[in-house]
């Protein structure tokens, strides 16, 4: 089955469009004003608009309290909520249950021992991302989105209990070997199909999708 894409970050109609042809399974809105991707909940739900039925809507926060979430889901109505802060086991299950949507939670990983939350997690969200953890004293980090890859070897042949996503630093030059290297069941990609911090490239978008689906093998027609 070929690798699931994610696009995220997106925040204009003409990158939405290009994503949705090209084939993204999960289209990414962030709700993080602090990144250059920040886009206000109503302006994420018409740019959502044409995603849905064709691509699952992932709302993108990082510690946000009930009431954010509150207005991200009564405007956006995402399909996925993905969360990618220091949320606890105990907050993803209190978000699932009081949104009733599904969760994704990242987990930020630069050595082995970032993965020890993983089993905790588990039982309380419905799929795992793993990012890159941005180096101590990187000046004007974000939670994610810095384009910042991690040892894919770490995640080789994973089985969290749960699908899961492959990202950090991925673009359309490399997420194949990443793909071969890790067994990733999906990917996700924000910095790597940009020209500039916030600004989405439709035709890396395009290539990002087409490095994906390329090495997917062929399916047999009668
Ligand atoms: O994209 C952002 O601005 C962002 C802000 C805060 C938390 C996460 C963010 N993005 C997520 O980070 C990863 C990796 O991104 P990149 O491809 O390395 O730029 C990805 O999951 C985005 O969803």
């Amino acid at each position: 089955m070929p690798a699931l894409v994610k696009i995220c970050g997106l925040s204009t109609a003409e990158t939405v469009a290009a994503a949705l042809d090209a084939g993204a399974d999960m289209l990414g809105f962030v709700f993080f004003p602090r990144s250059p991707r920040h886009v206000a909940v109503e302006a994420a739900a018409a740019l959502a608009g044409p995603a849905r039925g064709r691509a699952q809507i992932v709302a993108l926060t990082v510690d946000a309290s009930d009431a954010a979430l509150d207005a991200i889901v009564a405007g956006l109505r995402p399909d996925i909520l993905q969360l990618h802060g220091a949320e606890t086991p105990a907050r993803a299950a209190a978000i699932r249950a009081r949104t009733g949507i599904a969760v994704m939670k990242a987990i930020r990983v630069g050595e082995a021992a970032d993965l020890a939350p993983v089993p905790d997690f588990a039982a309380h969200v419905d799929r795992f991302l793993f990012d890159a953890k941005p180096p101590p004293g990187l000046t004007g980090a974000l939670p994610g989105g810095n384009g910042l890859a991690f040892d894919w070897r770490l995640v080789r042949g994973l089985d969290p209990g749960r699908p899961w996503m492959l990202s950090g630093g991925l673009d359309p030059a490399n997420v194949a070997e990443a793909l071969d290297l890790t067994g990733a069941p999906a990917v996700d990609v924000s910095s790597g199909v940009e020209s500039a911090p916030g600004v989405k490239d439709p035709d890396l978008i395009r290539a990002f999708i087409r490095a994906v689906r390329w090495r997917a093998p062929a399916v047999a027609t009668a």
